[in-house]
């Protein structure tokens, strides 16, 4: 079943909590038909079903931290084998949190071919989060959530584009280009 998507172009979309990853997705996905896969979707979509691991999920999403690598790392792979036949290739948003699980993926599934870095400033991110709090419905739209974050950003995620950086694969995109007002 792997071998399916051993062979399948992966481009890593990596950016702060509300750097636009998701909006910037959708862009790519309108003008080059990728298959779009965020982490975060995933998970929600775990927990919304109501599962015995969606609850432990949702209690660790909730506190802004990292869920367990396996089980993220399992759910992108799933994800990628159901769509295999149909995809000319992966936008794979919200991964990798930290280095460690870039390392893990290119064991499991593959190198990417780019990591787009979706750029913000801190206080816009926290000006944008705050403002789809309001109509989000997600339990970590609210300000002390997205301080834990963003502090989690910078320590843990940072680290990883400076990883690709040395690769020569980091793509940067900066939020104004994406044509929002904040
Ligand atoms: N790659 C990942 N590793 C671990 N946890 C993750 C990962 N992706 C998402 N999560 C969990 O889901 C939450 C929401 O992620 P996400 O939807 O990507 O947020 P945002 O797009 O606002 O940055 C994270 O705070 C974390 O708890
Ligand atoms: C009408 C309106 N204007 C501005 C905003 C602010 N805003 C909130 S999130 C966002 C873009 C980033 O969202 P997303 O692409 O989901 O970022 P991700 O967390 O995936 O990086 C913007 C512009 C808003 N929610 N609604
Ligand atoms: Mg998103």
């Amino acid at each position: 079943m792997a071998d399916k998507i051993k062979d399948a172009k992966i481009i890593f979309v990596v950016g702060g909590p509300g750097s636009g990853k998701g909006t910037q997705c959708e862009k790519v996905v309108a003008k080059y038909g990728y298959t779009h896969l965020s982490s975060g979707d995933l998970l929600r979509a775990e927990v919304a079903s109501g599962s015995e691991r969606g609850k432990q999920l949702q209690a660790i999403m909730q506190k802004g931290e990292l869920v367990p690598l396996d089980t993220v790392l399992d759910m992108i792979k799933d994800a990628m084998i159901a769509k295999a036949d149909v995809s000319k290739g992966f936008l794979i948003d919200g991964y990798p949190r930290e280095v460690k699980q870039g390392e893990e993926f290119e064991k499991k599934i593959g190198a990417p071919a780019l990591l787009l870095y979706v750029d913000a400033k801190s206080e816009t991110m926290v000006k944008r989060l705050m403002k789809r709090g309001e109509t989000s419905g997600r339990a970590d739209d609210n300000e002390e959530t997205i301080k834990k974050r963003l502090d989690l950003y910078y320590k843990a995620t940072e680290p990883v584009i400076t990883f690709y950086e040395g690769r020569g694969i980091v793509r940067k995109v900066h939020y104004a280009t994406l044509g929002s007002d904040l």
